[in-house]
């Protein structure tokens, strides 16, 4: 799936910017940003539900906007599945299969069994959990090559949310399908994703892969008795200061500016391991206001 410069205004307001990126199949791309960065309104854009007023969404060149038969490889799970609640899951299987020509429906019910969710039961009976893992067994099992995920796990217990991560990693990997998750909780990306995209008002301010995050970035614990020297200041972001300790993440020309740091002669120094939570801090931490 290749967005292409795609922006969005509703009501007047700019919501996203020029935003370009592609999604690859086999691959979980973590979507991150602060409340109203636009993690929301970019899902909707990529499943159709809205348009973007410049730029297109396409799949193998076509635009999902002008091909609607596109739309069946695309599912979206918004982060609540209050829309089903009427519903008997026989209903839902049903109207899923109208819209999913490849709806697997044996797959279907080999999750709702193995997930022991009760075969005949209607959606408004079910917990919280329950309806979480539900919406991801529908996604699954329309067997789209492209699964959107806002906030799967947000407000699960710790037992349902492990099975719900466990889950999209398996099928992830056996179905090779393409999932695009929006999510407040890095820890679990850190453990799914492949690549982070970063929203900052709207825009993409940073895009990393997981697997070189560690390599471009490092935070480091220093102290220094008198403040952080003159020579080596505005090197890296300052992440935390307590008393004469800071610690930095440091970007860029990593061994370069490492070399200052030391040069500065720190009373101690040392390079801590670095997470997600610590880059979406130094980069989206700046300022207070949530839009
Ligand atoms: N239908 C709408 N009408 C007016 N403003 C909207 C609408 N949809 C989104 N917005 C605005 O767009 C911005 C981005 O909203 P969005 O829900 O996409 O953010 P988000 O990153 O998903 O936030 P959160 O993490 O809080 O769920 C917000 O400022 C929001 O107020």
């Amino acid at each position: 799936m290749q967005i292409e410069q795609v922006s969005k205004a509703i009501h007047r307001k700019q919501v996203l910017t020029n935003i370009d990126f592609s999604i690859e199949p086999g691959k979980v791309t973590g979507l991150v940003g602060r409340n109203g960065a636009g993690k929301t309104t970019l899902l909707r854009l990529l499943v159709g539900i809205i348009q973007p007023t410049i730029g297109d969404v396409k799949l193998s060149g076509k635009s999902i906007y002008t091909h609607p038969e596109m739309k069946q490889d695309i599912v979206f799970v918004p982060d609540s599945s209050e829309a089903l609640k009427g519903y008997s899951i026989k209903e839902i299987e049903q109207l899923y299969r109208d819209i999913y020509p490849r709806f697997d429906r044996a797959l279907f019910y080999q999750l709702i069994d193995r997930f022991q969710l009760p075969r005949n039961g209607r959606i408004h009976s079910f917990s919280k959990g329950m309806k979480a893992l539900f919406s991801l067994i529908l996604a699954f099992s329309t067997k789209a090559k492209y699964i959107l995920l806002d906030e799967p796990t947000d407000g699960l217990d710790v037992i349902v949310k492990k099975r719900i991560l466990q889950f999209i990693v398996e099928a992830v990997a056996d179905y090779q399908v393409a999932v695009v998750i929006s999510s407040h909780r890095l820890d679990e990306l850190e453990f799914l994703a492949d690549s982070i995209i970063m929203l900052k008002d709207g825009e993409i301010t940073q895009e990393y892969s997981l697997e070189t995050l560690k390599d471009s970035y490092k935070k480091i614990q220093v102290v220094f008795p008198h403040g952080i020297p003159e020579e080596i200041q505005g090197i890296g972001t300052l992440l935390q200061q307590t008393g004469k300790v800071f610690i930095l993440i440091v970007e860029g020309e990593l061994e370069a500016e490492i070399a200052k740091i030391r040069a500065a002669r720190p009373l101690y120094y040392e390079e801590l391991p670095i997470t997600l939570e610590d880059l979406f801090v130094a980069k989206l931490g700046g300022d207070d206001f949530v839009g």
